[in-house]
């Protein structure tokens, strides 16, 4: 499946009508380097969800990275120096990123873009397919800015991490898996990520349904999230069949429910 198709969504027999299930979106916002991933890994952890194929899981996790728009040979080279602003709603591909939302939230299968940090652009033919789940993770630094995309929540997180702790994580996890020099980092970060943090993101918290103090490290808030997602995960009968081949694809998932 290539990079922004779709499938049409597998539909179920209730009571004698057809259904289509359709996920609980939970999305999870935060300043960068706050926690957002490891917020998500642990809670997909805790639901024991990581040790199950991609087809078969019950909750995934999407992040709004792997929606950043295509640079220009210019914007490129302005992004190498740390020139370019990757924390500005303009950064996204936001159209994509709606569509992708909503058909996800429509039960379909979807292929979404894979994102290279250091090279600042999209893999190309490689993408992440994304089968109908129970509860899909969506998580970024502005998922709470676009109204469109407010509106599809089921439920916002926001993570709240100091700024300071999140400028030290990012030093050290763009040197180490970004490819990037201390000074690029920090001039990008001074001129581009802070600001636009205090002008986009930070104002979205009060859209939240819970923040989350300390990211990862609250134990307690991830143990009352992976409870809630429990109660909407949907039983799986083991005498329903759990796969169906589609004509033209691989083994997709039947959903029963
Ligand atoms: N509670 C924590 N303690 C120490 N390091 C952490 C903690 N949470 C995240 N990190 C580290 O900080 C960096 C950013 O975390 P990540 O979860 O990727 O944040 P985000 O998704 O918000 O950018 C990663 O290198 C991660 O390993
Ligand atoms: O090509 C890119 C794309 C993004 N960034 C920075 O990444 C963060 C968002 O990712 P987090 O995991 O939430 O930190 C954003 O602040 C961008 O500045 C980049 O530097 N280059």
């Amino acid at each position: 499946m290539a990079t922004g198709q779709t499938k049409s969504a597998t539909t179920i027999r209730v009571n004698g009508f057809d259904h289509v299930p359709r996920p609980f979106l939970i999305g999870v916002g935060g300043g960068t380097a706050s926690g957002k991933s490891s917020v998500c890994k642990k809670i997909m952890e805790q639901l024991g969800q990581n040790d199950i194929d991609d087809c078969k899981r019950q909750v995934i996790i999407v992040s709004q990275d792997c929606f950043y728009r295509e640079l220009n040979k210019v914007e490129r080279e302005k992004a190498f120096r740390g020139e370019f602003n990757f924390d500005h709603p303009d950064a996204f591909d936001d159209k994509l990123m709606y569509k992708t939302m909503q058909d996800i939230k429509d039960g379909k299968y979807v292929n979404i873009p894979a994102y290279d940090y250091k090279n600042h652009q999209r893999i190309q033919d490689k993408g992440q397919t994304v089968y109908p789940a129970d509860v899909v993770l969506f998580e970024g630094i502005l998922v709470f800015y676009y109204k469109e995309l407010l509106e599809m929540f089921n439920m916002k997180l926001f993570v709240d991490t100091d700024s300071d702790t999140r400028l030290s994580r990012r030093v050290l996890r763009d040197m180490k898996e970004r490819d990037r020099d201390l000074e690029v980092i920090l001039h990008q970060y001074t001129t581009y990520v802070k600001p636009a943090f205090e002008d986009f993101c930070l104002p979205t918290k009060k859209f939240a349904d819970v923040i989350i103090p300390r990211g990862a490290d609250n134990t307690v808030a991830i143990d009352l999230i992976v409870q809630h997602i429990q109660e909407l995960l949907r039983p799986r009968p083991e005498s329903i069949p759990r796969r169906v081949r589609h004509q033209s694809d691989s083994i997709i998932q039947a959903r029963p429910h």
